[in-house]
């Protein structure tokens, strides 16, 4: 039984959620069981367990005690009735997309998504005769979604223009046409945002960011009721296997305890930071939902619930100004991936979107001169110091 009940606060519960001390040893910490395979006992057992009359461990393909807890601990968090665990925020991505579609369906999503995502719609699904609509806005949403729409397939804010997408009437809009709702958590974490609380059927995660938290792990999770978690897990592990194993999981269950703390100063360091560059002469726009001049601002305040994310994106102008700068960092790492409490710095159009090609860049925002900064956990001020002495070295 879980140590803390679900009314517990949300801070409880990222600590608690998930995990009791082991009523074999009383160890406090959720033991790492690094077994592939579980004794059954009896055949009889053997066939109940794979008929599915009887639960338990059987193979940890399909489950793990340690990668439960996390599962469960995710659950908790984001309101759901269970979580599915994946090796990768693409493994989570292609279970959904491999569980819930088949040729002749149709998907919709506002885009930019992370590129992975974005080539696993448009190229893997494509060649199994899924057509992909990429919609402007929730008006150009309605346009495109019809009888043969499955899923609609959401970020907010979006990686790496942070848009802020109105995730309850993209729901309706899915609804309204009998489409599951996919919202892609990543960048608002549950601390910030609730999909399911807003319509979505299925959130799902790039563990490997901000519920990891230390860069220490490639995972990822989809939260969602009891059926559609079975169907996942039935199909998405059983069948496709992007699974995750218990040292991660232990490694995410040890970050996890943390989130509400990270995302504070995260949020924190990311808004001090945007006030000061978002004047600064060789900042051509700047992308923060924290700012009011944001287009997605007010609705950023009511569904992330007063704090705007860790991530801030800057327009530099040129690819050349982006590069200059992002070459004059120091403390800012140039890495991809984010929501580590390092700070990390990249070029979307070259690296992590560079798949989408000119065209859909153009479209979506994704322009040369944009830089994604994740802002980590270290002092503001001394973030903010290699911002500006970048800015002037790349000006
Ligand atoms: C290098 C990776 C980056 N992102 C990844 C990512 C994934 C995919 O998640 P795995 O990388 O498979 O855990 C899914 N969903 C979102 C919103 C993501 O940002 C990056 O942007 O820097």
């Amino acid at each position: 039984e879980q140590a803390v009940s679900t009314g517990a606060a949300f801070a409880t519960r990222a600590v608690h959620a998930g995990h009791a001390p082991d009523p074999q040893t009383g160890a406090h910490v959720q033991p790492i069981y690094a077994t592939s395979t579980f004794s059954y006992g009896t055949a009889e057992r053997g066939a109940r367990l794979f008929a599915g009359e009887e639960s338990g461990y059987f193979y940890s393909r399909l489950s793990n005690p340690t990668v439960r807890a996390f599962e469960e601990k995710v659950a908790s968090l984001e309101g759901a009735a269970d979580a599915v665990a994946f090796g990768s925020g693409m493994g989570a991505a292609s279970a959904i997309a491999l569980t819930f579609l088949k040729s002749g369906d149709e998907v919709a999503f506002m885009g930019p998504l992370y590129g992975g995502t974005e080539g696993l719609l448009r190229g893997i699904l494509g060649r199994f005769g899924v057509t992909v609509h990429d919609a402007a806005d929730l008006n150009d949403l309605k346009r495109v979604v019809n009888e043969k729409t499955r899923l609609v397939w959401l970020e907010s804010p979006t990686n790496p223009t942070l848009r802020v997408v109105d995730l309850n009437a993209a729901a309706d809009i899915a609804h309204a046409v009998g489409a599951l709702v996919v919202v892609d958590n990543t960048f608002s974490t549950p601390y910030l945002t609730r999909p399911l609380e807003l319509g979505a059927d299925l959130v799902m995660h790039s563990a490997t960011k901000y519920l990891s938290g230390h860069g220490d792990v490639i995972a990822g999770v989809v939260a969602a009721n009891a059926d559609l978690s079975a169907e996942l897990r039935l199909h998405g592990l059983r069948h496709v296997g992007s699974v995750l194993g218990p040292f991660e999981a232990h490694l995410l269950l040890r970050g996890m305890k943390t989130l509400p703390l990270r995302m504070e100063a995260h949020c924190a360091g990311a808004h001090a930071l945007a006030e000061v560059v978002k004047d600064h002469p060789a900042v051509q726009a700047i992308h923060y939902p924290g700012l009011p001049q944001h287009p997605g601002h007010d609705l950023a305040a009511r569904q992330m619930n007063g704090k705007f994310g860790g991530l801030v994106s800057l327009d530099l102008g040129t690819q050349e100004a982006a590069w200059r700068f992002l070459n004059a960092l120091k403390l800012f790492t140039q890495a991809v991936s984010l929501g580590d409490v390092e700070s990390l710095s990249s070029h979307p159009a070259s690296t992590t979107h560079q798949l989408l090609g000119e065209e859909t860049l153009a479209r979506q925002g994704v322009t040369p001169g944009l830089v994604r900064l994740s802002v980590g956990i270290e002092d503001a001020a001394d973030l903010i110091g290699d911002v500006r002495q970048a800015l002037e070295a790349g000006g």
